[in-house]
């Protein structure tokens, strides 16, 4: 089954836009798994376990476990998805932006190593930064068009004829790049107007769409603004809002969790028809 097949259907039984960043940062970590060796995959799994029936998708962000040489620990997790709930789409975030023979490094690494769905990609170098990717045809390429972040304005914000560059990037891949029906967006919840600008330009494509949650975008808006005449269309992904969600009495870190990304699906629910 293909990525974009895998997220429709997971966008239908889970009835959920929800996508559930992991993220786990050593020091907001629950005292239990803090310095254990095997602390970050078990807290991870503790929060699939009580999230996926809530979520349309998990996206693992590298860094978080690169940076502690816990590699290992993500390989794990990433197996377990795909035993247990091989019906989610994994997405794993490393923003990748490499060229040729490199990038097919890193393809090798989110597809094989991790056995990933979908990889988040830079298109800074071009399309031959992007195209390697496609030689796994099954699977996604997730390409940052316009980031949540204040930041991303400094470039995707410059005008290319008349048009901002993020929605060049838009219209490129939608009309160009994305010739085998594999290609999806990054466009952050924090500019729901460039959303639904991203979205009037590529038509039914996916866009991941962080934002939510820690960094306060709006879920009305961003639903109305990316969602498709289907009310799908989008992975809206809230991370440290629902990892580090503060338990209430009675719960613990994951019925925490699970409350929250409970929450959040509903919230997005209720607007996305
Ligand atoms: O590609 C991403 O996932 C991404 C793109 C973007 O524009 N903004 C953004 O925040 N992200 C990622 O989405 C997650 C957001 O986390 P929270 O802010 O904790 O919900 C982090 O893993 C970010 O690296």
């Amino acid at each position: 089954m293909t990525f974009i097949n895998k997220l429709n259907a997971a966008w239908a039984s889970n009835d959920s836009l929800l996508c559930v960043g992991l993220d786990p940062d050593m020091d907001k970590l629950p005292a239990q798994f803090r310095n254990q060796p095997n602390g970050i995959y078990e807290f991870c799994k503790e929060i699939i376990d009580a999230t996926a029936d809530l979520a349309c998708s998990f996206k693992p962000q590298i860094a978080y476990f690169a940076a502690l040489s816990a590699e290992r620990q993500l390989e794990d997790i990433c197996a377990y998805l795909r035993d247990n709930y091989p019906h989610i789409p994994l997405v794993l975030d490393a923003k990748r932006g490499d060229i040729g023979a490199t990038a097919r490094q890193y393809a090798r690494e989110a597809y094989d190593r991790y056995g990933a769905d979908a990889v988040t990609v830079n298109p800074y170098m071009g399309f031959d930064s992007v195209e390697p990717y496609m030689e796994w045809a099954d699977r996604g390429v997730i390409i940052l068009c316009r980031t949540s972040n204040a930041g991303g304005s400094d470039l995707q914000f410059l005008d290319v004829g008349g048009k901002p560059l993020y929605q060049h990037v838009a219209g490129l891949v939608a009309n160009k790049w994305n010739a085998n029906g594999q290609c999806a967006l990054v466009v952050g919840a924090t500019f729901p107007e460039e959303l639904a600008q991203v979205r009037a330009i590529v038509g039914d494509m996916p866009l991941l769409v962080p934002g939510i949650g820690a960094q306060g975008g709006d879920i009305a808006a961003t639903v109305n603004a990316g969602r498709t005449a289907a009310g799908t269309g989008m992975m809206i992904n809230s991370s440290r809002a629902i990892l580090y969600a503060a338990p209430q009495a009675g719960e613990d870190f994951a019925a925490a969790a699970r409350r929250v990304a409970e929450e959040t699906r509903d919230a997005i629910n209720q607007y996305r028809k």
